[in-house]
């Protein structure tokens, strides 16, 4: 069942002639709109999620949702209703290539009653899901995987899922430990979780994950390093106010950063579940102002524009915005700590490494990072370069942060923001435009 992408389009990405200055309005946290969606289908009565992501990632989880039998509504572009309904097969589901899809659904379809096929875009089947597929075996769940563990995968549901203790290899990905949390409260003996290996990245995410465990009803207990424990127990249905995405948000504060002017995110919460705080530091790290006030998140460039050091494990889909920064700083640049990003929408170390090298950066690649040494950057003088994105959102992203700067840069396709931002190409356009 291996899916048709939209398709793809070509895209010459805008050079900027002055600052770009503005206030974007963006929609909702792709990571909390899916959580939402997964912890109002398991609860015990309906939820409302208020100002959700509508992307290829959030209605594929929807119509995956639905295929299972919850209700889910999702006609109003800025509330969507869940209704919770008797979990039961046969159901078809897509994927795409969304990492929360994957990860998120098995433990659910586990649940239902009935066979449930998972599969995907051509790239989802390289992506790791060998430890969940282990761990929910271990939980006394029935799955078909193909030979390497991952897509396309058969859940063959009982209605229930014993659940109890299990141990896990979450180095590869954090999104194996949030799928088992989020399902575990409906698992009869609940879960016991402990990850054996080399650190879990994303640390971030899993604390959103615990937070709207417990918003929702569920008793978690996360007090030793690596171990989660979720109590077997109801859900509640609730309200869900879902917060400006901040990782879709990244190449906007990049543009203001690259071009020497502001831009402002505007909703942003005083209190947020997103990794703001290091997002922030990072930023701040390159060289630009952040404030936070009613008029939102503004980051602003100063006209310095620094190389960095830093380990980017806790943001690390963030890693081609930040590699786009680096290859136009001032000076080199080491961005270590995420060899599991070899796994994400494609290998992103490679991929950056390659497209960045193109444009005349120096690029050196580490098995869990890179080192980027600016030079004077340059589209290839006859007919400009094309910079390939992989079908991955996020270097597309990345892709026109350098454009910014370098003319002459085409993307071989930017339907592909669709993932997480399908608005991006006008919303970006836009912007440059008014600069
Ligand atoms: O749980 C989530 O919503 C996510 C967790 C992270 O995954 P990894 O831990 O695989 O990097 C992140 O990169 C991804 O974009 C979203
Ligand atoms: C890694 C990412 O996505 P996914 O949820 O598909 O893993 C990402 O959005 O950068």
């Amino acid at each position: 069942m291996a899916t048709v992408t939209a398709e793809s389009r070509p895209w010459p990405a805008p050079t900027a002639s002055a600052p770009v200055t503005a206030s974007v309005r963006l929609p909702g946290s792709k990571s909390m709109s899916a959580r939402a969606l997964i912890l109002s289908a398991l609860a015990d009565g309906p939820s409302v999620i208020e100002r959700p992501l509508r992307a290829r990632d959030t209605e594929l989880m929807s119509a995956g949702l639905r295929s299972l039998g919850v209700g889910v509504d999702t006609s109003d572009e800025e509330v969507w209703r869940v209704e919770p309904g008797a979990l039961r097969g046969p159901a078809r589901v897509d994927v795409g290539l969304a990492g929360t899809i994957m990860r998120f659904l098995p433990p659910v379809a586990a649940l239902a009653e009935g066979v449930v096929e998972f599969d995907g875009d051509p790239h989802a089947r390289k992506r790791p899901m060998g430890p969940i597929v282990a761990a929910l075996r271990a939980l006394g769940v029935t799955i078909d995987a193909s030979a390497t563990g991952g897509l396309p995968l058969t859940v063959r549901g009982s209605g229930l899922v014993e659940g109890g203790e299990a141990v896990i290899d979450a180095s590869a990905s954090s999104q194996f430990v949030s799928g088992l949390l989020l399902s575990a409260p409906r698992f009869t003996k609940g879960l016991t979780l402990r990850h054996e290996g080399p650190p879990v990245p994303s640390a971030p995410h899993l604390r959103m994950t615990t937070h709207m465990l417990r918003a929702a009803g569920a008793v978690v207990d996360e007090s030793v390093p690596d171990v989660w424990v979720v109590e077997p127990g109801p859900l509640r249905g609730r309200t869900w106010v879902i917060e400006p995405d901040l990782s879709g948000a990244a190449p906007f504060f990049a543009a203001a950063v690259v071009t020497g002017g502001a831009v402002t995110l505007a909703g942003w919460p005083a209190e947020s579940w997103q990794p703001v705080g290091q997002v922030i530091e990072l930023l701040r790290a390159f060289g630009a102002e952040v404030t936070l006030d009613e008029a939102g998140l503004t980051v602003r460039g100063t006209g310095t524009l620094r190389g960095i050091t830093a380990d980017l494990s806790e943001v690390s889909e963030l890693t081609p915005v930040f590699s786009a920064l680096a290859a136009l700083a001032d000076g080199p640049s080491e961005l270590r700590g995420v060899a599991h990003i070899r796994g994400h929408e494609t290998d992103r170390l490679a991929a950056l490494a390659t497209e960045l090298t193109k444009v005349g950066t120096g690029v050196t690649e580490f098995p869990d990072g890179l080192r980027i040494e600016p030079r004077p950057l340059h589209a290839a003088p006859s007919g400009g370069t094309v910079f390939e994105t992989y079908a991955d959102h996020r270097m597309a992203h990345a892709a026109a942060v350098i454009g910014l700067a370098v003319p002459g840069i085409t993307l071989t396709d930017v339907a592909c923001t669709s993932k997480t931002l399908p608005e991006f190409p006008e919303l970006w356009a836009g912007l440059v435009a008014r600069s």
